[in-house]
């Protein structure tokens, strides 16, 4: 039997992630067209195989390309994989609709909420394209540098569109990186989403060197955030306690390669928001998403302490030590007043 034609794929955002990932399935033998915006950046990729800003060091597969053409990107792609920053989803599908083929499908690597709005991705998503276009979101634990690298990953994919996660999955899956799938999309853009902002705590604590005991609590309280907006929004707590959830929460809380726990080590030690985000010098998502857990929260009547506090510490209305005060001060209470995500 002869095997299908492998994908071409078109990997919208060219920063450590989107390069990560288009290395990834260019390895696995799909044609990988690489789009960024920065034209000096784009050739440099093209002409030595590096993405020296945002990968320093690391070699990417001759076989894939870089360009600034969106159209031509976007135009023969097979399936379209969006990788930039929450602030710049929205504006970014509205650029790649009117050159979408009908055949593709459209995934985004994206971690976050629109912000200004709140709304998940996958909302936006389905506005600007449309609802009959396949809609997915690849999340879990998977630091860029380590991808590129090659090391072993695991994943996930969800969507509502059974085959399109298959799909998208399959360009992801190979020798040494699991892509599993779901068909919970709130839940996984949540799970995403918020473990950014539990990161900020976690690494707070730690610059303020409260300890491991304090570093396990957070999580373990984090996760019951999660597991309990989850449940308010109408989430799978399956996905929560999954690759989607526990494992970026412990990945992002635990590991230094995270830009959103550099962030809160940094504030932990004193530094300031605006000379940590800078020296960290990528996206740290958690400086928006923050407001936006915490809109979702009030939204459907949910408290999170924790979230609440970074959100505080992040505009700047508390000190990590008040912060602190504030989450240990709470009154005592069982472990779980209602249930298990009660
Ligand atoms: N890095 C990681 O390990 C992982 C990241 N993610 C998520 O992936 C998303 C992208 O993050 P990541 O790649 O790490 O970020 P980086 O900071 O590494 O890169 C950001 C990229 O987005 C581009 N960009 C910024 N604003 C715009 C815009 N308005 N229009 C088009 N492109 C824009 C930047 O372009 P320029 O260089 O020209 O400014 C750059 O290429 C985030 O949501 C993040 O949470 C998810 C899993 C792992
Ligand atoms: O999402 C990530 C790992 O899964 C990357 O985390 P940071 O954005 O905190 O670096």
């Amino acid at each position: 039997m002869v095997a299908p034609a492998p994908a071409t794929v078109a990997v919208v955002g060219a920063g450590s992630w989107g390069t990560a990932l288009a290395a990834l399935i260019a390895r696995h033998g799909c044609t990988t067209v690489l789009w960024g915006r920065d034209a000096t950046g784009i050739a440099a990729i093209n002409a030595h195989h590096e993405n020296a800003r945002y990968l320093p060091g690391i070699a990417l597969p001759d076989m894939l390309t870089a360009t600034t053409d969106l159209a031509a990107c976007v135009g023969a792609a097979d399936l379209v994989l969006v990788v930039v920053p929450s602030h710049a989803f929205a504006e970014t599908l509205r650029a790649v609709a009117p050159h979408r083929p009908a055949r593709a499908g459209v995934a985004w690597a994206t971690k976050g909420f629109e912000p200004g709005s709140g709304r998940f991705l996958h909302e936006v998503a389905a506005e600007v394209l449309g609802e009959d276009v396949p809609l997915a979101v690849v999340t879990g634990p998977s630091f860029a540098k380590e991808v590129a690298l090659g090391l072993p990953t695991a994943l996930t994919v969800h969507s509502d569109d059974a085959a399109f996660a298959q799909a998208v999955a399959d360009v992801l899956h190979g020798p040494a990186f699991r892509a599993y799938t779901g068909d919970d999309m709130l839940g996984a853009e949540l799970g995403g989403a918020m473990k950014n902002v539990l990161a900020v705590a976690t690494g707070v604590a730690d610059g303020m060197q409260l300890g491991l005991n304090a570093r396990a609590g957070l999580i373990t309280r984090g996760l019951n955030e999660m597991l309990r907006l989850n449940q308010a929004i109408g989430g799978k707590a399956e996905t929560l306690m999954g690759l989607a959830g526990l494992g970026d929460l412990v990945l992002t809380c635990t590991g230094d390669l995270s830009r959103n726990r550099r962030l809160g080590l940094a504030l932990g030690r004193g530094q300031s928001i605006a000379d940590a985000v800078r020296e960290i010098g990528q996206v740290v998502e958690s400086v928006q998403t923050a407001d936006e857990v915490m809109r979702q929260a009030d939204k459907h009547g949910v408290e999170l302490p924790i979230s609440s506090a970074v959100q505080q510490v992040l505009h700047a209305e508390l000190s990590p030590a008040e912060g602190l005060k504030l989450l240990l001060s709470r009154e005592q209470k069982p472990e779980y007043p209602a249930g298990l995500f009660g």
